[in-house]
């Protein structure tokens, strides 16, 4: 395995982003006069997009019998506020997991092409990066709504395939969850995934990516096979 072309996953594969998810979330609920939600469970409804988790919490909030909340239009009519509230808390309480920015120094250093590819709305996604400093490792962004479709449909992964000149055996997508998993298995490409993520409540081995790695440390393997490049200076 040695490829060319590496897209990652954002929440829970770069960035642990579930703390401001809730934080976000809560503070929409609590200034709508609504129920807040138990973090762990908002954490198990990440992995689809922003709009689809205030989906998620709505219904919940519905089923449990708090008034309005499952209207048809809900979710649509609170997701400008959502978006406020979101971006407020974008890169306040979320951390870059362990080793994540030596790693992608390497991959840069050995000449990898450095995607993100995410379900999360691309401003909330590109916010996220860049309030924790790790926008230029990357040459693209795709997030849930930069494309007609989003994962698992293979079309992010085809547009990085086609942008980048990388075939099927020359890419690599990094995970946490089984939707990484179907998107990589779409596309015909290789998927790690990493243990550390969100896969609603259960481990993501259960999807069989074709690697299960315990530290980010783990891709620093991926530089093994190239030479690093000349460093070339702008001074
Ligand atoms: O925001 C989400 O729900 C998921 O985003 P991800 O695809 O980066 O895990
Ligand atoms: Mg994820």
């Amino acid at each position: 395995m040695n490829p060319s072309l590496i897209l990652f996953d954002l929440d829970g594969t770069l960035v642990d982003t579930a703390p401001e998810i809730s934080d976000a979330l809560n503070a929409l609920l609590a200034a709508e006069g609504l129920p807040t939600i138990d973090p762990a469970l908002v954490r198990s409804w990440i992995g689809n997009g922003t709009r689809e988790l205030l989906v998620r919490a709505l219904q919940h909030l519905a089923l449990r019998g708090v008034r309005d909340a499952g209207e048809p239009g809900a979710a649509d009519a609170l997701m400008p506020a959502f978006g406020m509230h979101y971006m407020a808390h974008c890169g306040r309480a979320s951390r870059v997991y362990p080793q994540v920015e030596a790693v992608l120094d390497a991959l840069r250093e050995h000449g990898k092409r450095l995607c993100v590819l995410s379900n999360k709305e691309e401003r909330f996604a590109f916010t996220v990066i860049e309030r924790h400093g790790l926008r230029d490792y990357f040459e693209l962004l795709i997030g849930g709504d930069t494309l007609p479709t989003k994962k698992p449909d293979p079309g992010g992964i085809r547009h990085c395939m086609r942008l980048f000149g990388a075939d099927a055996e020359s890419t690599l997508l990094v995970g946490d969850s089984e939707i990484d998993v179907a998107t990589a298995r779409a596309a015909g490409v290789p998927i790690w995934a990493v243990s550390w993520g969100y896969n609603h409540d259960r481990p993501v081995a259960v999807a069989q990516p074709d690697r299960l790695i315990q530290s980010f440390g783990a891709l620093f393997e991926l530089t093994a096979l190239d030479a690093p490049r000349e460093r070339v200076s702008t001074y």
